[in-house]
């Protein structure tokens, strides 16, 4: 039985960085994945496919250039499935193979095959072509993901009526979608499938959605999308979703209307992917969502050689996140502790619009009583926006009256997750109000925005602090 310092079990951002992580230190390290190739959800099904798609979306309709030429401007006529898949295949096979490169120049070695514990030191894999064979490790780190969560009353069919890894694989672009959940899922796809003239409609039983982001982005967000003729419907549970003998989806909602569309995306969450790793024979348990419970300090589990890294332990359940989380693991694992992560990390939703927050929202700083300023700037007010022909894009931050240090920082529009790191890096760095005001910007640019927002706070905290002093 061959042994290793470290076993990672999935090759998705956390399995990657973990693995090449202890590789670096010198360790002896075996990646087990039990897909036909490296890259886990983000690769192939999650972050990487679905913004490809997007950015296909967005060229292929003109979506960025309707600002000037009206919203009937496409730069291609009839965009089918085959046309959004193209550009998304080439894309997979780039990431796949920067990867294998990344793991062989480490000296990682690999095995396709699914995992099952025997021991806390011990795997069993069943590689993908029936052997099946032993490993060790002094180390195993889970970052097994998660996959779609499945409802047994949703009769999912792989054409008419699927989940977030079919929509990859669909023939047509669909004339009507319904979208069941508001969640990031739900919300990415359901807006990049409006840029293609689907009409799109989203149920949701929350009342709100992204609850997480400040109310004034989400509700600037909402604005846009009902002006584009998107339907949201909210606080609906839904009472069944069929298909009639014309094949048409049928969703009936509690409150008795029905939504007929082509196509249904239903998007309501995710599951750990921890259900054939035979957990209690490592003396581990998942929580009903097959999530793991680690020290989110070190990612340990509750068995001292057992570590858990990326959405399998739940939130924020982000590629970026998992990256980190799965280094800081490996570091744990062979005896080479990391540094606690900043405060603040960004979290970007590749909607259309993209929508990028940083930090506290304005309702999180009233909670907490916290005397506050915004500032606010709207990209309309850039004269790169000018250029670019945007109508909207709002960017907020939120400072501390007292300190005049930076809370937060939310942006909608376009750029929104790019533009995100300069609050970013202000934030972590614990930087005040004056950065923006005292700092020159390249002009023109969107990120001028920071200039506008920040002086737009700095003018009233300004007025504040000199009141105080007198
Ligand atoms: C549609 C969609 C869009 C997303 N967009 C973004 C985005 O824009 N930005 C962002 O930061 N995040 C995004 N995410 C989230 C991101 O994809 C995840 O946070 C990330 O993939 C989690 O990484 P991970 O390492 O935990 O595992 P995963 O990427 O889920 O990979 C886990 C791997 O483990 C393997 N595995 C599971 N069980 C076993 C076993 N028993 N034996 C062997 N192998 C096993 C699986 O085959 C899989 O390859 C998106 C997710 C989805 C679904
Ligand atoms: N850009 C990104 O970073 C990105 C993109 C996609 C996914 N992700 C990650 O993937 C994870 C999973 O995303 P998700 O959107 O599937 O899950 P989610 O749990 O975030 O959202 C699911 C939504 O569906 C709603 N819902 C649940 N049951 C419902 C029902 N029966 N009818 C109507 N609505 C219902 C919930 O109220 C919720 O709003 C997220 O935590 C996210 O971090 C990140």
């Amino acid at each position: 039985m061959n042994s290793y310092d470290l076993i990672v079990i999935g090759s998705g951002p956390a399995g990657r960085r973990a693995a090449v992580q202890a590789a670096k230190l010198g360790k002896s390290v075996l990646v087990i994945e039990k897909g036909r190739r490296v890259g886990g959800v983000s690769v192939h099904t999650g972050t990487i496919p679905s913004k490809t798609l997007r950015e296909t979306a967005l060229n292929l309709t003109g979506w960025r250039e309707r600002g000037f030429y009206g919203r009937s401007y496409r730069v291609k006529q009839n965009i089918s499935a085959a046309d959004l898949q193209r550009r998304m295949l080439i894309t997979l096979d780039h990431e796949v193979d920067v990867l294998e490169h990344q793991f062989a120049r480490n000296r990682v070695s690999e095995m396709h095959g699914t995992a099952t514990f025997i021991d806390a030191n011990t795997l069993e894999v069943t590689r993908n072509d029936g052997e099946v064979l032993r490993v060790r490790g002094t180390s195993v780190l889970l970052a097994v993901g998660t996959r779609p969560y499945r409802p047994a009353h949703i009769p999912f069919d792989g054409e008419a009526i699927i989940d977030s890894d079919e929509i990859l694989e669909i023939k047509e672009v669909p004339r009507s979608l319904a979208v069941i959940g508001a969640g990031v899922i739900g919300i990415e796809y359901a807006t990049i499938f409006s840029t293609l003239d689907t009409q799109v409609t989203v149920i949701e039983s929350r009342e709100t959605m992204l609850e997480f982001i400040d109310k004034e982005i989400v509700e600037d967000f909402t604005y846009q999308l009902r002006d584009r003729n998107m339907k949201l419907i909210f606080g609906q549970a839904i009472e069944n979703v069929s298909r009639d003998e014309s094949g048409k989806c049928r969703i009936v909602l509690k409150n008795g209307r029905i939504v007929v569309t082509e196509m249904v995306l239903f998007a309501a969450g995710r599951v750990g992917a921890t259900d054939t790793l035979s957990l209690s024979a490592a003396g581990l348990e998942a929580d009903n969502r097959g999530r793991i419970k680690v020290d989110p300090e070190t990612f340990q589990s509750d068995v001292a050689n057992i570590y858990a890294a990326g959405d399998v332990v739940g939130f924020p359940s982000l590629a970026s996140t998992s990256m980190e989380q799965g280094r800081i693991a490996a570091r744990h694992a062979v005896g080479a502790p990391a540094n606690e992560p900043p405060q603040y990390f960004p979290y970007g939703i590749y909607a259309v619009p993209e929508i990028s927050t940083c930090g506290l929202t304005e309702e999180e700083v009233i909670q907490r009583g916290i005397p506050y300023e915004c500032g606010v700037a709207h990209f309309r007010e850039t004269s790169r926006g000018h250029i670019m022909g945007l109508e909207s894009g709002l960017l907020k931050m939120v400072f501390s009256l007292k300190t005049r240090r930076l809370l937060g920082v939310h942006i909608v529009g376009e750029g929104a997750t790019e533009l995100v790191h300069i609050g970013q890096a202000v934030l972590n760095l614990k930087g005040t109000v004056e950065y923006f005001v005292e700092n020159t910007f390249n002009y023109p640019t969107l990120a001028e925005a920071y200039k506008i927002a920040g002086l737009d706070a700095w003018n009233r905290m300004g007025e504040l602090q000199k009141v105080q002093k007198a």
